[in-house]
């Protein structure tokens, strides 16, 4: 979290991301063995709020957390912290949100995508411009990774299960963006492949063993 802002900075967007604490996190997830579940889950949020550091000024992060040393960390960075109401994750990036003025640009970007690009990142930010509401979707059409809606107009939020349909209805526009890195998430052991063969960063890479990361 101390870098410096880079060329692909765009400024306008301030974006919400929740990031569960490390019990109960990524239960469809059987990671490697020896390797913490919990500590893996908060190493992928880790790597993505650096990519988005590179993109974003700290000051118009959101982090929603119930885990003390993810927010202390972000706390120093500069970001903001959003206490988790802890009945899921609607009401987490509805809290999020909920800091957040209607006047401004505000995106919701989920905190398991290990292997985020900050140049991926800025495209779809940058695309997210054209629309009064869109987002990205997983990389299996179902889920969704980035939700954004311009400033003046309020958010719908439909995370969970199904999530790209029910944004889609809500009148959310798909972005059809070439951003791999933005849209694998990971929820399970092929996820994290998948994730692995784009390139995570280095939290999460630290935390792998070399088998996984081998080809
Ligand atoms: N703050 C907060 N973040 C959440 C919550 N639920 C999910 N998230 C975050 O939202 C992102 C996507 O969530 P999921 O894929 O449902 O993650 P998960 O609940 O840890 O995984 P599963 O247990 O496998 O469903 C991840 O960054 C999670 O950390 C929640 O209740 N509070
Ligand atoms: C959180 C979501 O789903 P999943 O956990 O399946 O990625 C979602 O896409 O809103």
């Amino acid at each position: 979290m101390d870098i410096e802002p880079g060329p692909l900075s765009v400024p306008t967007w301030h974006v919400v991301v929740p990031v569960k604490g490390r019990s109960g996190a990524k239960t469809r997830l059987v990671p490697p063995p020896g390797v913490d579940r919990g500590e893996l889950a908060l190493a992928m949020a880790c790597d993505a709020l650096v990519a988005l550091r590179r993109v974003v000024p700290v000051d118009r992060v959101v982090v929603v957390t119930s885990d003390a040393g993810l927010a202390a960390s972000v706390r120093a960075a500069g970001a903001h912290v959003v206490a988790d109401p802890g009945t899921g994750l609607v009401p987490a990036v509805e809290a999020g949100l909920a800091v957040l003025p209607l006047h401004v640009d505000r995106a919701v970007l989920l905190g398991d995508l290990p292997a985020l690009r900050s140049d991926e990142l800025a495209a779809a930010l940058s695309a997210g411009g054209g629309q009064e509401r869109s987002f990205v979707a997983d990389r299996g059409d179902t889920g969704t990774t980035l939700l954004l809606a311009r400033a003046g107009t309020p958010h719908d939020v439909h995370f969970g299960t199904g999530s790209a349909a029910a944004h889609a209805a809500a009148g959310y526009r798909p972005l059809a963006l070439e951003v791999p890195s933005l849209r694998t998430d990971v929820d399970d052991a092929d996820d994290l492949r998948a994730a692995v063969s784009l390139g995570c960063g280095p939290a999460t890479t630290a935390l792998l063993p070399d088998a996984v990361c081998s080809p």
